[in-house]
Parts: structure tokens; C-alpha cells; sequence
């Protein structure tokens, strides 16, 4: 039996992570668009993923969407290290996490990550700038279905990390509710 290499696949998604025949194609909720501020009292700046002034955080800028598709960037610095001088897979499967999420932040809804897949297709130096770019393939009921890549040096550099997701819709309680 050939085993399939992962870098050479295009997609990450499995059978999990691909919208069902029947999922609604996504729409970019106008709200979404221009309602930002929202986002802050929910995660506030606190977040690993995007908050400018966390320690070591990934500190990731949002350039941009057109529909719902996202785009981001930021830089693995040494204490995003895994192996030396390589980013952590970790690392990198968190920014994804954080772009995917922006992709689904636009579809107007509060969603949380439900499952994560990630294929590292090339180790990602320290000192690179990774091109974040997330989109919605489908939303099924709560669910929404996501997949993106990130690309080293640029929007057309090789990729290095590719995503697929289910995000879950939730309410607003699922964030204030005291645990
Ligand atoms: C651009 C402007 C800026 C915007 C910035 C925003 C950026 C934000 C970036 C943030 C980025 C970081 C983001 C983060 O880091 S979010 C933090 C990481 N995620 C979590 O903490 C989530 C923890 N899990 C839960 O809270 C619950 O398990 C949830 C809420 C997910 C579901 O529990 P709940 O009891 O509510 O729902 P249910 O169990 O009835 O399931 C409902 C449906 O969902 C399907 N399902 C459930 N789980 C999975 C699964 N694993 N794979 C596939 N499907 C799954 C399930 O089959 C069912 O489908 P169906 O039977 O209806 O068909």
C-alpha cells in the first residue's frame, strides 16, 4: 500500500474536516466586517495568538480578508523555537489556529475551535515571516469548516503549514460564564 507523503498533498483535510455534501457556502456576516471592537472584550489583548504586547506571543497582525478568506503575518522569534532554531510545531499550529479563527470570526458568529489537523510540510527557520491565509469551506448547522496555509517570506513563498478545522458556534456565555 502507498502511504500518501503529506507534503505533496494539498490539502490537510480528513474526512472530519471536509464539509458534508450538504453545507451552506459561507457568508461573511457585514457586522463581522466592521464590528472588530467586539472581539477585544472577548479575548481582550491578551491573546497568545494576537495580542500586540504578549510576551513571547505570536503578536499576529490581520492584513486583511476578502470574503472569508483571512490573511495574517508574523515572525517566529527565538523563543518560538522548537528544535534549534526551527519554530515549534506548536507554534505553528496555533498561528493557524489563530487565522483559521479569524476566518470564522467573519462569518459573524462566537466559534471555538472543536478539531485542529495540521500538516508541516518544511521546518520554518527562526527570524522567518510566516503568510497566514484562512478560509471557510462550509458551514454545516453550528459548524463551521475551515482550512488555510502559512508561507515563509511571502504570500507566494513555499508553504510550510497547512490547516483544516471544524469551529464551533457557541454563545456568548461559553466565554463569561465562571468555570
Ligand atoms: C478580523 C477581526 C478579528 C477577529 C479575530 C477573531 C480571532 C479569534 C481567534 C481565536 C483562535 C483560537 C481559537 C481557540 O483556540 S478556541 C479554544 C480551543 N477550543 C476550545 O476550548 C473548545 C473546547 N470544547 C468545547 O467547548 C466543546 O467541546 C464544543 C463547544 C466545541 C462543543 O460542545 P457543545 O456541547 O457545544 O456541542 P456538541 O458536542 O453538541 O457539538 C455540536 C456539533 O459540533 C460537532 N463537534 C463538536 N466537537 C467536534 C470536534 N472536535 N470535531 C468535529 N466536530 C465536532 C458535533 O459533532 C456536533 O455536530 P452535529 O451533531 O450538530 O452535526
Amino acid at each position: 500500500m502507498t502511504v500518501p507523503n503529506p507534503a505533496r498533498r494539498t490539502s490537510p483535510r480528513s474526512d472530519l474536516t471536509t464539509p458534508p455534501p450538504d453545507a451552506a457556502e459561507p457568508r461573511v456576516d457585514p457586522k463581522a466586517e466592521l464590528d472588530f471592537s467586539e472581539i477585544g472584550d472577548v479575548l481582550g489583548n491578551a491573546c497568545f495568538g494576537c495580542g500586540p504586547e504578549v510576551p513571547h506571543g505570536l503578536r499576529i497582525t490581520r492584513t486583511g480578508h476578502e470574503g472569508s478568506t483571512s490573511y495574517g503575518e508574523f515572525t517566529v522569534i527565538p523563543e518560538h523555537q522548537g528544535a534549534p532554531g526551527l519554530a515549534h510545531g506548536g507554534i505553528l499550529a496555533a498561528a493557524m489556529d489563530e487565522i483559521l479563527g479569524t476566518s470564522a470570526w467573519l462569518l459573524g458568529g462566537r466559534y471555538v475551535t472543536g478539531r485542529l489537523e495540521t500538516d508541516f510540510v518544511r521546518p520554518v527557520p527562526v527570524g522567518s515571516r510566516v503568510h497566514l491565509t484562512a478560509r471557510c469551506t462550509g458551514v454545516h448547522g453550528r459548524k463551521a469548516y475551515m482550512e488555510g496555509e502559512g508561507r515563509i517570506g511571502g504570500p507566494d513563498g513555499p508553504v510550510a503549514v497547512r490547516a483544516a478545522a471544524v469551529f464551533i458556534e457557541v454563545p456568548l456565555e461559553h466565554f463569561t460564564e465562571e468555570r
